[in-house]
């Protein structure tokens, strides 16, 4: 059998930055894939403007697409790609409860947390999960722009006989229209590897609000990283993932290939919308109490964070004057 000669119909959850990015790149290339939004408002835009993909050298795509609002339900698809925040997850669990046995999931959240909330309502070989380092920013809710090309992993959470079909035909589907994907075996590795990285740089460039390449320009900022990293490392080591000095090298080079980019936690905080602290630093103190390794350090980003998040919140009007 051909596996890249599978046709398969798409269907993205979630009209933000990673959907809309991946919604037209798929468009642009021929696939057949539904847009399922929140608001009805959003769905209809993109039904009569299409999707505009602003590609990082300034060119301006569009695609028509078509898009269904949530509260419609979910359409028949193959697979499903999950491309709302970690917190929203809850809200689409039912619909996921739906789906056909036949149809894949793959879920493509920063943080942690997500197997264990699509295996309450799915099969464990339908939930396939990714490590994702392409940036997007939606510009409008019918606009997106691509910010950096990164490196798209995909894969079960832990170890399957065989390669899931679906899956695979998706690698080399998003292949062919500009991603650099592959398929892992497992993806829990490269899950944890994600987790530390975003649990430095993210609480960090968002307390501070830097973009994350300054936080290389302090020799305060890198030693509190790598306290924060070995904090981190040991709660991953207990659960058992070994992290080694080299692993610390890649957020110090993620820190540079991502060195103007205004980190997700920053985006929000500067949106005034609740983060993915609770999915990312949250995740890291909770597998620490449980498994007995003290995590003060996250502990404190976690409730700063969370604080800050509440006083962009109720400052209205200032916080916008403050952040814009
Ligand atoms: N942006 C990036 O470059 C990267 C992001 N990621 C991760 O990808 C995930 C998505 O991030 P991103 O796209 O940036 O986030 P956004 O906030 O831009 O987009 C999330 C989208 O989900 C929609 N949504 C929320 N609830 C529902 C629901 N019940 N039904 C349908 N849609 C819903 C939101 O709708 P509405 O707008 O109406 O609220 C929003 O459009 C996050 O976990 C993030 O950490 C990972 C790597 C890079
Ligand atoms: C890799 C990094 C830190 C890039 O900004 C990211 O994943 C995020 O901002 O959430």
């Amino acid at each position: 059998m051909q596996l890249q000669s599978i046709p398969l119909h798409l269907v993205v959850i979630g009209g933000g930055s990673v959907g809309l990015l991946y919604a037209s790149r798929l468009l642009l290339s021929g696939q057949s894939v539904t847009l399922v939004t929140r608001t009805r408002e959003q769905a209809q835009l993109l039904t009569q403007a299409g999707v505009t993909l602003r590609q990082l050298d300034g060119t301006m795509q569009k695609a028509s697409i078509r898009s269904n609002p949530m509260e419609d339900g979910l359409p028949q698809g193959d697979l499903y790609l999950l491309a709302v925040k970690q917190s929203d997850l809850d809200a689409i669990l039912p619909d996921l409860r739906h789906l056909s046995a036949a149809s894949r999931v793959l879920a493509l959240q920063n943080g942690m947390g997500h197997y264990e909330k699509l295996t309450q309502v799915l099969e464990s070989r339908q939930c396939f999960f990714a490590s994702n380092t392409e940036g997007a920013r939606r510009l409008s809710p019918v606009e997106v722009e691509h910010t950096g090309t990164g490196l798209l992993r995909i894969g079960p959470w832990t170890e399957q006989d065989e390669r899931d079909p679906i899956c695979n035909a998706f690698v080399e589907l998003a292949n062919r229209c500009g991603f650099q994907a592959v398929y892992e075996d497992t993806i829990k590795p490269f899950a944890w590897r994600k987790l530390l990285a975003n649990a430095l740089i993210n609480p960090l460039t968002a307390l501070f609000e830097m973009p994350n390449g300054m936080l290389l320009e302090s020799p305060h900022t890198v030693t509190f990283m790598k306290e924060l990293f070995w904090e981190a490392a040991a709660v991953a080591e207990r659960c058992g993932e070994k992290i080694e000095e080299r692993d610390w090298q890649e957020v110090v080079k993620i820190c540079r290939n991502t060195s103007r980019n205004i980190s997700s936690m920053l985006q929000d905080i500067r949106r005034r919308n609740h983060t993915e602290v609770n999915a990312i630093n949250g995740y890291l103190v909770q597998k620490g109490r449980e498994t007995g390794i003290p995590v003060p350090m996250h502990e404190t980003l976690l409730r700063a964070v969370l604080l800050k998040t509440d006083m962009v919140k109720g400052k209205g009007e200032a916080a916008i004057d403050l952040f814009g």
